[in-house]
């Protein structure tokens, strides 16, 4: 994890005190306070010249690969000048901050940029770069200009609340701002709900409680009625913390604002639970995850040890990717086998999983397994005829895999291997897993990911989702950070 700016922040009950800033390298004075000299972006970009994100990495991409610079690949996230020109400029507020008091580089410089891939060959390209987050000298926004709402969007997933806290509690102890608003309920929450105020009052204690306290929903994206709404309330910055969903909505009304020509931030904060937002190390509350997930883990392994030939069969969420089942697998040590998604299985036969089970059971009396909930959909499909139905947000719903697969391992048992009584227990412990609160290590994530924003966000950086790479934090086109549209980058 960065550490390189760890802003730790006090109660709301007590007076804000010096905070701890610590810088891992010497930044560069910056030369400029507006563009990079490393920037990539075309100067003749206009509010009348509007291409996709996509197109416009594609861009970048290949202008960056032209220049002669060992290969250096600038992946830039889009700013509000690029359509907006002659915007002023203020000085950051926390020049003046006690808390960076104390620390000889209060800012990032222009320069820094994070890599995406550290192990190299010599006189290899020097390949994909992303902007390293974090507050620079200049900012966009004047603090009491600023009005700016929080969304949250999808499922839930530990550290929701957090990233909520010092969303607010950033903007106002660093920026000084304190019109913010909670959009309630998710996207549609924009055009059929009230805003809730937040303050630092407010949030102060969220973070010990699981969920969202801004309520979430599926569904329900509409990006005209989203950014009328926006343009309706005055609001210039917007967070939106959510899934891969999530993030296609937010570059949907990232475009919107940039066509209407607003002075609007649209900063996405990544969440999912199943760890598989592309390009970022790990997703916020996926410790926690992993750590409840050994609890579920235990239970089925004290079970199956109390009876003769037991096998237990977990389940653990993860739609397409096997992150958490496997973390968790390799965390308990009492699992004899973790099924995911990426690793097709079989039952029968030479080398299936029956064959396991029963040498398992032979050599230690029990068998632990570990499945997650995208994993063998292609076999439940089979034994059940309505498989295409969606949610609200358009994802397939999945199948109970772990059902199947108990009912699976019991008629196995009973019909071809009468010398084994097996006992099936089918944990799921899916939705506790994602409603407890943070742990402390995703509390501290959630702080860093949260503040990035806020920081980017008061740059004038938009169109962009934060997290770390390579463990230091930075920010990311959100097309980049979606799986589905991630660039092959040369
Ligand atoms: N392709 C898309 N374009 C625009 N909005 C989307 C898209 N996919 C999902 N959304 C919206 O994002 C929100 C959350 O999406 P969902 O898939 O449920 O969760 P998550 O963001 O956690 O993956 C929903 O309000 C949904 O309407
Ligand atoms: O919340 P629902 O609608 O029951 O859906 C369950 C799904 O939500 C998740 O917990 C999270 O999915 P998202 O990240 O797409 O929101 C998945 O692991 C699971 O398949
Ligand atoms: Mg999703």
């Amino acid at each position: 994890m960065d550490l390189s700016i760890a802003l730790t922040f006090p109660s709301i009950t007590t007076k804000p005190s010096p905070s701890h800033l610590l810088l891992s390298r010497p930044l560069f004075p910056s030369s400029s306070p507006g563009r990079s000299l490393l920037s990539t972006r075309n100067p003749s970009s206009s509010r009348h010249n509007h291409r996709t994100p996509r197109q416009r990495l594609r861009r970048r991409v290949s202008a960056a690969v032209d220049d002669d610079d060992g290969g250096f690949v600038l992946e830039d996230v889009p700013h509000l000048s690029d359509f907006l020109p002659n915007l002023p400029l203020y000085p950051n507020p926390l020049e003046k901050s006690q808390a960076y008091a104390i620390v000889k580089q209060t800012f990032v410089g222009q320069e820094d940029a994070v890599a995406q891939t550290v192990v190299v060959h010599k006189g290899s390209p020097r390949g994909v770069h992303f902007r390293r987050a974090g507050p620079r000298e200049k900012v966009y926004f004047k603090p009491d200009e600023v009005r700016a709402c929080v969304v949250t969007c999808g499922g839930l997933c530990p550290g929701i609340n957090t990233v909520i806290r010092e969303i607010v509690c950033g903007l106002n102890y660093m920026y000084g701002v304190d019109d913010i608003l909670g959009i309630v309920g998710g996207y549609r929450g924009f055009y059929s709900k009230n805003t809730v105020k937040l303050t630092p009052k407010v949030v102060n204690d969220i973070h010990k409680r699981g969920g969202t306290s801004l309520l979430t929903s599926r569904g329900g994206h509409d990006t005209i009625k989203i950014v009328d709404s926006i343009q309706d309330r005055g609001i210039n910055q917007v967070y939106i913390i959510g899934g891969d969903g999530t993030q296609k909505g937010a570059a949907l009304i990232h475009e919107e604002v940039e066509k209407r020509g607003m002075k609007v931030a649209v900063a996405g904060i990544p969440k999912t639970i199943d760890n598989d937002i592309a390009v970022i190390d790990k997703s916020f509350g996926f410790d926690t995850a992993v750590e409840e997930a050994q609890r579920a883990i235990n239970a089925a392994h004290v079970e199956v040890e109390c009876v003769e030939n037991g096998v237990g069969v977990v389940k653990l969420m993860g739609r397409y990717s096997g992150f958490i089942a496997m973390h968790a697998t390799l965390a308990s040590r009492d699992v004899d086998c973790c099924l995911i998604p990426e690793s097709p299985f079989y039952l029968e036969g030479q080398g299936g999983l029956f064959q396991f089970i029963e040498s398992r059971m032979k050599e230690n009396g029990h068998v632990v397994i570990v499945i997650a909930e995208g994993a063998g959909q292609e076999f439940v499909a089979q034994s059940i005829h309505d498989v295409n139905q969606k949610d609200a947000s358009g994802n397939r719903l999945l199948l109970d895999v772990g059902l199947w697969l108990s009912h699976k391992i019991k008629v196995w048992s009973t019909s071809f291997i009468s010398f084994i009584a097996i006992a099936c227990d089918d944990i799921d412990p899916t939705y506790m897993i994602r409603a407890i609160p943070s742990n402390a290590s995703d509390n501290i994530y959630c702080t860093l990911l949260a503040q990035s924003a806020v920081h980017g966000a008061m740059a004038g950086y938009t169109g962009f989702t934060v997290g770390p790479v390579n463990g230091k934090h930075a920010y990311i086109p959100i097309a980049v950070s979606d799986p589905s549209r991630a660039l092959s980058l040369p």
